[in-house]
């Protein structure tokens, strides 16, 4: 049993974490938020305490045995065997002790792989900031707040709640800290080298530089020290696998494994869903640059000979060093500068690492994924090297067919279906627009209806409430006003609209939807899941060679990653959107056309140009990256709209707005009960059904943050 207010248990040892979690989250679901906060903060403070314990067990216990490995040197030595079962079961003790010392035994049981989604993508501040919000400790909630939004930088939601922290009385810029920010000092490191590169500043380029693989090392040898005092996954193999020998060498090539993994999640920014490639031999590249453009000649040679390390066959690499070598002219002992011992250290063992992973690739069945690009031809085995080969082929003449042939879209809305509303005409189709699942319709509303519309919005912006105009999260260069049906309604209530104008603003979400259901081809119902009006206005004097966009590439219900051309359908991307749709009310500004792409985000499919009364519509998925171009003159003003199958994951708000007005929503309401029962408390314990959490974290996650 945990005693509130501290990370151990009553018996002074630290409890499993990941039950503190789940009391929390379950308090979260009741709705005691006191309890909620508590038990989270628990959590959270135990999980650190429990790494810190480790890494403290590895330090210590980093010797143990030692005194065994002069035995297993000495001549004939026929008992070598026992001699290193000797030394690793005195290891085993030392951790197992020092651990015991400080940890309870469930404590010390590996988590389940939910829990480490929930944490990595630290969705555990994401349900303490409303907790934290809702208690009135405004200050915790924004921290907590930006907490999660610094590694969810896409939820817009969570910007938008920050914004409104930013707005509350007691809470001063200070408070917006980051609470994991231990982690991430590599990346300060970083953007602060790139800041004074690009002014020329070139000792503080070097500092920073320097700094920056400083904590890269350090943060790597963090993780490693955690692969090997944490339990290692075994490949699922293993259960049929009979010898010791075999057994131990795949727990050993687990634990290799581990370590090599630490490049990738080193490198690996906050909020990114890729590592930086080639990290660390990058940094060497600036950082020896910056060293003789500061006149650190010297230093220059060093930490050119550390990247050659890396790549001795670099023609760039070789040809610098020689420059640097002649302007050393004379001064010898600068020209035979080696490389830092660090780096040589790390070099050496990374490949010792990868020989050994690589045998146990090509003979013993072992899988592993090679994070570094620098690792030489010579070390992968000639079959393994010969099978990337024909992959990459097969994938180049896969790309040759035709990219369409990849472009399948599996959604289950299949394009072509009746337009069933009189006036709308179909302007353009999957074939004008280059692409699946996409039309443009014209005549939804009239001239006047988006003229009333439009006039919505210039009232709700003078009045300020419900439409605070801000800097458009996607370019400093316009602002960006929103606003929702709900506060539309609310708004009329006050009698600042006009109640019928209101109506109209749903109407049109009404007539959007029934024409998307219709021409999809919709399998199921469609609810709405988000929809709101949005103006983005062009910011005077700020146009000048503008290169942004307006809003850039992206996918409405997927994470783009064009270098590998893959969508992540997980948090932070709203993944219950199914079908997009935005309904134009004007063109009398510049730029702001809209326009689809390839998965690359780069290769313009179609394009499209907003008008009174035209509605673009697509699968929310990854056959249709988008995104706006600049704005660069006058206001564009658009009804924007998300659609879901799935009745769990509706449009709450809206059906809030209709009850106001009385307007019937087209399905009726659920009984609360039992929405409520959907979203059931997870139980406890280690080996809960994962499907009962995924529910929780959407809904946390989802499109029902904004407070
Ligand atoms: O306004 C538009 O044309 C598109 C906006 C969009 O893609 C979005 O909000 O996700
Ligand atoms: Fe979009």
């Amino acid at each position: 049993a945990a005693s509130p207010g501290s990370s151990t248990s009553l018996s002074g040892l630290l409890p499993p974490y990941d039950e503190l979690y789940y009391r929390g989250v379950r308090a979260y679901f009741t709705e005691d938020w006191e309890k909620a906060a508590e038990f989270i903060e628990l959590s959270i403070a135990t999980r650190e305490a429990l790494l810190r314990t480790r890494r403290k067990c590895h330090d210590e216990c980093s010797s143990a045995g030692d005194e065994i490995v002069p035995s297993l040197e000495k001549d004939k030595n026929t008992l070598w065997d026992l001699w290193t079962l000797d030394w690793i079961q005195r290891r085993a003790e030392c951790i197992k002790f020092c651990l015991g010392r400080a940890v309870t035994p469930a404590g010390q049981l590996p988590v389940s792989l939910d829990i480490e989604y929930e944490f990595g993508t630290r969705n555990a501040y994401n349900f303490l900031q409303i907790a934290y919000y809702k208690l009135r400790k405004p200050r915790k909630a924004a921290a907590a707040a930006y907490t999660f939004f610094k590694a969810n930088p896409s939820h817009l939601e969570m910007r938008n709640n920050i914004e409104k922290y930013r707005r509350m009385a007691g809470v001063t810029e200070d408070a917006f800290e980051d609470r994991e920010r231990e982690l991430e000092k590599h990346w300060e490191f970083y953007d602060a080298a790139l800041t004074a590169e690009s002014s020329s500043d070139w000792p503080r380029a070097v500092n920073s530089w320097k700094e920056c693989v400083n904590e890269t090392l350090k943060q790597t040898d963090e993780c490693r020290a955690q692969c090997v005092v944490t339990s290692q996954r075994l490949p699922e193999e293993i259960d049929g696998m009979e010898g010791v020998y075999e057994k131990a060498a795949a727990l050993s090539l687990s634990l290799l494994a581990c370590k090599q993994a630490c490049v990738s999640l080193v490198s690996m920014r906050p909020g990114r869903v890729s590592p930086q490639e080639d990290f660390l031999p990058m940094q060497l590249e600036h950082l020896h640059i910056a060293q003789y453009k500061e006149g650190d000649l010297k230093g220059a040679v060093q930490t050119l000979r550390s990247l050659l390390l890396f790549y001795p066959k670099d023609p760039e690499s070789l040809s610098n060093l020689q420059i640097y070598t002649e302007s050393l002219e004379g001064d010898t002992e600068s020209q035979t500068t080696g490389p830092s011992l660090e780096i040589s250290n790390y070099v050496s063992r990374a490949l010792e690492e990868k020989k050994l992973l690589y045998f146990g690739v090509e003979n013993l069945d072992f899988k592993f994924f090679d994070p570094d690009l620098w690792t030489p031809e010579d070390i992968v085995p000639e079959s393994l090297r010969e099978s990337w080969r024909a992959e990459r082929e097969q994938l180049n003449a896969k790309l040759k067919e035709g990219e369409k042939l990849l472009e399948v879209d599996d959604s289950g809305f299949y394009a072509g279906g009746p337009v069933p509303l009189v006036g709308v005409t179909i302007t353009m189709d999957d074939e004008t627009l280059n692409g699946t699942n996409r039309v443009v319709l014209d005549g939804v509303l009239s001239q006047s209806e988006c003229d009333t519309v439009i006039q919505l919005a210039n009232i709700a912006a003078s009045v300020g409430d419900g439409y605070k105009g801000r800097r458009s999260p996607h370019t400093p260069h316009e602002k960006f006003e929103g606003l929702t049906i709900l506060k539309a309604f609310k708004l009329a209530q006050d009698g600042l609209l006009n109640q019928s104008d209101a109506k109209l603003l749903h109407e049109a979400g009404e007539r959007a939807r029934i024409l998307i259901h219709s021409y999809f081809r919709s399998h199921s119902a469609l609810y709405f899941f988000y929809t709101h009006l949005v103006c983005r206005t062009a910011i005077p004097g700020h146009q000048e060679g503008r290169l942004d966009l307006s809003h850039p590439v992206h996918v409405d219900n997927c994470i783009l990653e064009p270098e590998t051309r893959q969508c992540w359908r997980e948090a932070p991307a709203f993944t219950h959107r199914d079908l997009s749709a935005v309904l134009y009310l004007n063109d009398d500004f510049e730029g702001g056309e809209l326009f689809f792409t390839d998965r690359d985000a780069k290769t313009v499919t179609a394009r499209v140009k907003p008008s009174c009364g035209r509605l673009v519509g697509f699968t929310s998925g990854p056959v249709n990256p988008h995104g706006v171009t600049a704005v660069t003159a006058g206001r564009r003003c658009a009804l924007a709209l998300w659609f879901t199958t799935e009745k769990l994951h509706r449009d709450m708000e809206r059906e809030e707005a209709e009850a106001m007005f009385g307007l019937e929503g087209k399905e009726e309401m659920e009984e609360k009960e039992e929405s409520d029962s959907k979203h059931a408390p997870a139980r406890s314990g280690r080996s809960q059904p994962s499907k009962v959490r995924s529910k929780e974290r959407e809904r946390v996650s989802s499109g029902k943050d904004e407070l």
